[in-house]
């Protein structure tokens, strides 16, 4: 599993000396309380292997593994020149780690049923099933290419350059998916597929889904002082402290008591001073002029922080600026999802290639979206989708450099929604090409205008699967669409506005943040194979 060059050892444990490394059978195999209904037992040629008592649907999280970390220096006097090399495996910073609980007990395949990814933050590994498990097969992960041993096994096959490479160690378990890297599972020969069947009601495991959901906000908030985001505000001190209440009556009748401060204490004491924050520079940048009746000395002009505190350490850093409010927020938490609804979102993301696909037959850019109907039964009668709605990229047959495939989507979704407030008020749609310039759109009437209340552009509690990843203006238009949830496949490196150049629902002072899931990397080859390669410079 390390990537050391001890042979000897390596070689002595495969040929079987008995307790000195993998493959001694003259042990009885203990039994194991997993709930996920494995077992070990001996498999032909390869030691110990992992095997299930049951069928086992595909994405079923079956093992968490915790590790025990060893430093690289530690490892290379010691663990190295023992029968752990066969075990351990490169973990990050350096580190090697050795995966206790089943998860050293996994062998290798090249056709794998298990894919697994680190968790650095609770030292443990992932083991999830890429496809349906029979009862009784035995459970088997990817090692790497780089072989340390001659593999068992009708299917494990091995590449030509795997065989020129081979003493390189667990080289491969180096590849572990991390979950912070992209990578969720292998066995990507059934990429849409894995969760047709299974209870549907069944929770997915984060880790197990087929995508990864970007964090939209900082888990990490200002815990150092130079990282206190602050600005400048009026203050003015009060000599006499019963001056406190009559200026805040003042400040709210003048209108000064604005919002964006919310998050400071409006008064400060300290020792005997009294204090008051007035108002911020950016919201009026001359010091604000009092009643008459109010004698106070000249407000100043001092440095306060710009939001809440999120944690103590930041609360007490901000109140030596001046006293902040604390507001603990929710970690960004993540909605749950089923296996039904995961295979949901594969049949539309199965459409939306479809989609794209036609439309690069036809000579457009091969890019579209799809905006399924609703998954749960009361979104479907909130939002009145009962059809799903797809578009695709008409730049090319318009000759219109806008007309991106989100944005013709937005449009005519938010029309068809505003034609069943409304029948009257949108007739023709939904509109194919989607920008529809030969008849003229109809004009609301003012009563319309009001109760459509801007029904016509969004998609509020809806979700969008796109093939490639929104651009800026596209991912500014979902912003406004008020969209619920955007599902992309393909980044888009240089124009990308959900993940790549920038993620618009993640920048600082957005109205409206919708959640992003970026489909598991399909590779490079996958994405020619199917026809949906676009000039770097397009963008969805
Ligand atoms: C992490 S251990 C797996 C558990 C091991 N079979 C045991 O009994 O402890 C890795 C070792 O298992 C053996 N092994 C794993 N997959 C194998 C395969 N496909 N064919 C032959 N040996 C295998 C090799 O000896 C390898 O060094």
């Amino acid at each position: 599993m390390s990537s050391g060059s001890s042979q000897d050892i390596r070689g002595e444990a495969i040929h079987g000396t008995p307790r000195s490394g993998p493959g001694s059978s003259l042990v009885k195999t203990p039994a194991h309380l997993n709930s996920s209904g494995l077992r070990i037992e001996y498999a032909e040629g390869k030691g110990r292997g992992v095997y299930a008592c049951r069928e086992i649907p595909a994405q079923t999280l079956i093992e968490i593994s915790p590790v025990l970390l060893f430093s690289a220096a530690e490892y290379e006097e010691h663990g190295r020149h023992t029968v752990l090399d066969h075990y351990t495996f490169v973990w990050r910073d350096g580190h090697m780690a050795l995966a206790l609980g089943l998860g050293s007990l996994f062998n290798h395949s090249q056709n794998p049923n298990v894919s697994y990814t680190i968790d650095p933050s609770t030292e443990s590994i992932n083991y999830v099933t890429s496809r349906r498990v029979i009862p009784d097969e035995e459970l088997c992960i990817f090692y790497g290419h780089k072989l340390w041993f001659d593999p068992v096994g009708t299917t494990d096959t091995m590449p030509a350059d795997a065989i020129e490479e081979r003493d390189d160690g667990w080289g491969g378990l180096s590849g572990v998916a991390d979950d912070e890297d992209d990578e969720v599972a292998r066995g990507a020969n059934e990429p849409f597929d894995s969760f047709a069947d299974g209870d549907p009601s069944q929770l997915v495991p984060e880790e197990a889904l087929p995508f990864k959901r970007l964090k939209l906000t900082p888990d990490e908030e200002e815990e150092g002082m130079d990282s206190v985001r602050t600005e400048e505000a009026w203050v003015v001190d009060l000599p006499d402290p019963r001056l406190a209440a009559t200026m805040l009556k003042w400040l709210k009748q003048s209108g000064l008591d604005t919002l964006s401060m919310a998050h400071l204490k409006r008064i400060r004491k300290v020792d005997d001073k009294m204090s008051m924050v007035l108002i911020l520079t950016r919201e009026h940048p001359q010091p604000p002029a009092f009643p008459e009746n109010i004698v106070l000395p000249p407000p100043y002009v001092l440095t306060v922080p710009k939001t809440a505190a999120l944690t103590m350490t930041s609360l007490k850093l901000k109140s030596s600026l001046w006293p902040t409010i604390y507001a603990p927020r929710k970690r960004f938490e993540p909605e749950p999802w089923s296996r039904g609804k995961v295979r949901w979102a594969c049949e539309a993301i199965k459409q939306v290639i479809k989609q794209a696909r036609e439309a690069g037959d036809k000579g457009e850019i091969p890019i579209a979206a799809y905006v399924p109907v609703p998954y749960d039964e009361e979104t479907r009668i909130a939002t009145h989708m009962y059809e799903p709605i797809s578009a695709h990229d008409t730049r090319t047959s318009l000759c219109h450099p806008l007309r991106h495939s989100i944005i013709n989507l937005v449009r005519d979704v938010g029309e068809l929604r505003a034609s069943t407030l409304h029948p009257s008020s949108t007739p023709t749609l939904p509109s194919t090409p989607a920008f529809d310039t030969t008849s003229p759109p109809h004009q609301l009437t003012t009563a319309e205008n009001r109760s459509v209340n801007g029904a016509h552009y969004l998609l509020t509690s809806l979700t969008l699967f796109t093939t490639h990843e929104p651009c800026i203006m596209c991912s500014m238009a979902l912003l406004h669409s008020r969209v619920k949830e955007v599902v992309y496949m393909i980044p888009m490196e240089k124009t990308g506005g959900c993940g790549s150049l920038t993620c618009v629902p993640r920048l600082e002072g957005v109205n409206h943040r919708y959640v992003v899931n970026v489909w598991k990397d399909m590779g490079k080859e996958w994405v020619e194979q199917n026809g949906l390669e676009v000039n770097d410079a397009c963008d969805a």
